[in-house]
């Protein structure tokens, strides 16, 4: 049996049966994506269900972190990076020339590895993406959203006393949850996360998987994770990927226990990564 098992334990939850049967909010198709000459990602072809999270796992250079780029078209400012392949959210094919990226990723919004707030108020982080986008009619509108959305991000309450300080004084795990209060104020579907916790320690870590599957309620969530214990806590589905290709995907507990490929099961056994 798998030496992981013991820990690697996938959360007794009842959504894995329902995250399997839900429909589908991300339909990639054959995606592959090329840097210069090198192929990064090959053929890529997942369902991602809506309101559940999905885990990317994969040893360091598989190609994780540029499939996740995929799905909000950041890609496209890498000068070197080329798409194929289609990819679908709510049957809208984000690769059509008309669509409007801006408003794409309103619709995707990203959480990334280091915390990055705006060096400004911990208001107008949150405030910045709904005034550009015309979300607010007046000052009330705008302040509604910015108490609501760090509310959902578990922010609202260290926070209400002191909106007008920097985002930046914050500590790392708050910054990361500003973050996440600035990504959901423009109302997205999906969220991308690209390993949210590793800049994190333990405690700030466990809050921010908390609220991921908190927000896994409204949200479509895909988190980029190098650790296993982390997918297995916080995902319904796990997706592995080597050397650019998408080996395996399937429900966490599937995947952790009884991986259909040899790869994926040396991976989740610490015989490679
Ligand atoms: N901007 C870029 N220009 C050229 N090559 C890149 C670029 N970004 C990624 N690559 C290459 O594409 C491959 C996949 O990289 P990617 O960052 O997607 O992997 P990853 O699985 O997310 O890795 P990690 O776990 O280390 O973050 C790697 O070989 C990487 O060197």
């Amino acid at each position: 049996m798998l030496a992981m098992n013991a820990m690697v334990k996938p959360a007794a939850d009842a959504v894995v049966a329902d995250a399997a049967k839900a429909p589908a909010k991300v339909v990639a198709r054959n995606v592959n994506v090329y840097y210069g000459d090198k192929h990064a990602l090959k053929d890529v072809s997942v369902d991602i269900p809506e309101r559940s999270v999905m885990a990317f796992i994969g040893p360091s250079g598989c190609g994780k972190s540029t499939f996740l780029r995929c799905i909000n078209r950041m890609n496209d400012t890498i000068p070197s990076a080329r798409v194929t392949g289609n990819i679908e959210i709510d049957n809208l094919d984000i690769y059509d020339k008309s669509l409007d990226v801006v408003q794409l990723r309103a619709r995707v919004g990203m959480v990334f590895q280091k915390p990055n707030p705006f060096p400004k108020s911990i208001y107008e982080n949150v405030a910045y993406g709904p005034r550009i986008h015309g979300m607010a009619r007046s000052k009330a509108d705008l302040d509604e959203i910015v108490t609501a959305s760090l509310k959902r991000a578990g922010l609202y309450e260290e926070v209400k006393d002191r909106l007008s300080d920097p985002g930046t004084g914050l500590s790392g795990g708050q910054q990361q949850r500003l973050c996440i209060a600035r990504a959901i104020a423009v109302g997205p579907e999906v969220i991308l996360m690209d390993e949210p916790c590793s800049a994190l320690d333990p405690i700030a870590t466990a809050r921010i998987e908390e609220l991921i599957d908190e927000l896994r309620q409204n949200f479509t969530i895909i988190i980029v994770t190098h650790s296993m214990q982390q997918a297995a806590r916080v995902s319904q589905r796990t997706a592995f990927f080597h050397l650019g290709n998408l080996v395996e995907e399937g429900p966490t507990e599937t995947v952790f226990t009884t991986p259909h490929d040899r790869r994926t099961q040396d991976y989740i056994t610490g015989r490679f990564g």
